[in-house]
């Protein structure tokens, strides 16, 4: 079945872990970390202080996306802050072999996405040594943006390929994705769906058991 990793960008800073107690009681199994660094992206977010200090409080899997230029310098203390699965930009690495190696020798998962000008036959390659691959339906910098209709084919495309040569690739998808728009996605062939305004942004507990909803029925 599909998972659910909503974005904290889109929570309350000044009660982050109030928007977090708000997820107990439903199906949710992990939450989406972005770390912006002004540089990579132009916007700035968190650091690693406050992953430390909501992974002591919170279960979850934590699915981190690193919006940061040369994310292998920062691999060690995104291990030490809890961090359970790496998501870098494929535009931020000079060399992007050694940065999913380090990861890994870290024990974390390995996630590579990519800006959506990229070529996605760039990112194919890569495939047969990372765990997931995000396509980014928005420019990466902020949440509550539109979904870029042209992110259907790539998840089309990377479903396809990881399919036919059995690779053990997770697609997540990134960016302006709604209850009224998720089924797309899922159809495309998508296993994660992240989504940041309109969980956070809203009746927390009611938008993620209306994900699971519709997770539910599609995959029956
Ligand atoms: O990586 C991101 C932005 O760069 C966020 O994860 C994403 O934008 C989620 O927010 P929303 O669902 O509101 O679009
Ligand atoms: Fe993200």
């Amino acid at each position: 079945m599909v998972e659910l990793s909503p974005s904290i960008l889109s929570c309350n800073f000044s009660n982050l872990q109030k928007d977090l107690d708000k997820t107990t009681g439903t199906d949710l199994k992990m939450i989406h970390i972005d770390v912006m660094d002004g540089i990579f992206v132009p916007n700035i977010s968190f650091g690693f202080k406050v992953i430390k200090d909501i992974r002591d409080k919170n279960d979850y899997f934590f699915d981190t996306h690193a919006m940061i230029v040369e994310p292998i310098k920062y691999i060690e203390e995104f291990k030490n802050s809890g961090v359970d699965r790496l998501t870098i930009h494929y535009e931020a690495c000079e060399n992007l072999d050694q940065t999913i190696d380090k990861i890994k020798d870290n024990d974390m998962e390995a996630g590579l996405t990519f800006k959506p000008a990229t070529d996605i036959n760039l990112i194919i390659p890569y495939l047969e040594k990372i765990d997931l691959v995000l396509v980014m339906s928005v420019e990466p910098g902020f949440g509550g943006q539109t979904f870029m209709e042209d992110s259907i084919e790539k998840i089309k495309i990377l479903r396809a390929y990881i399919d036919e040569n059995n690779l053990d690739v997770k697609i997540q998808v990134d960016g302006g994705i709604k209850t009224t728009n998720v089924e797309k996605v899922i159809d495309a062939g998508v296993d994660e769906i992240v989504s940041g305004s309109d969980v956070f942004g809203k009746d927390i507990k009611e938008q993620i058991n209306k994900y699971y909803e519709i997770f539910k029925q599609k995959s029956l």
